[in-house]
């Protein structure tokens, strides 16, 4: 008997992991600017009606601006696209526009699974494409948990398969916006906001047709 092939639907989709990704300097003025902007943190919501928060798929907080760091982020971010586009074997596109927020997970926050492409009328204009999340947080590591768990497009019990990955301070994951995945439920018996799993998500944005 011919053993069954890994398909495509039950491998892990690509992804690339890169580590001192940003520099130290910028991961320590990215978590000054965090911790600043506190109180201007809003509960995140899914999905784009106006004011819906499910909490049972999603539970953080966020932030849509970063401030005078932007233009500097913005620029890292541009710059990675060529690599991740051969690592990423991603189909040549046009970017159109970044997107960037920042995300606060702190004591039994979590992301259930989930992908980051809009469907089923939630379009924009734009077609997310490529989704990179920049990772820090303060030392040493106030949380445990909060590992990035990208998942095959079938589900493990028909075969699927999954990876972890550690949310490392300074570190970038990149990986195709339609690729499941989800935040792992992350613990912080200390509970500030100061030692939240802090990250950026960045989404390269195509025109859509
Ligand atoms: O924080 C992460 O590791 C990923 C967050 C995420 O999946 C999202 O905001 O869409
Ligand atoms: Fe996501």
């Amino acid at each position: 008997m011919t053993p069954a092939a890994i398909d495509a639907f039950s491998a892990v989709p690509p992804h690339l992991v890169i580590r001192d990704a940003f520099g130290a300097d910028m991961a320590a003025r990215l978590l000054a600017f965090a911790l600043a902007q506190a109180e201007l943190f809003s509960e995140t919501q899914v999905g784009n009606q106006k004011g819906r928060v499910a909490k049972q798929i999603r539970s953080s907080r966020v932030i849509g601006t970063l401030g005078a760091l932007e233009g500097d982020l913005e620029t890292k971010f541009r710059a990675l696209l060529p690599r991740a586009t051969a690592a990423l074997h991603l189909a040549p596109f046009t970017l159109d526009s970044l997107s960037m927020e920042l995300a606060a997970h702190g004591d039994g926050d979590f992301y259930r699974r989930h992908i980051d492409t809009f469907v089923r009328g939630e379009m924009t204009g734009t077609d997310r494409v490529l989704t990179a999340v920049y990772y820090f947080h303060a030392t040493p590591k106030p949380f445990t948990g909060g590992e990035l768990r990208l998942h095959s497009l079938r589900p493990l019990d028909q075969g699927g398969s999954y990876i972890d990955i550690e949310p490392v301070h300074d570190s970038l994951l990149l990986f195709p916006a339609w690729a499941p995945h989800e935040v792992r439920p992350v613990s912080c018996p200390g509970g500030s906001f100061a030692q939240s799993r802090f990250a950026i998500n960045c989404w390269y944005n195509s025109r859509a047709h």
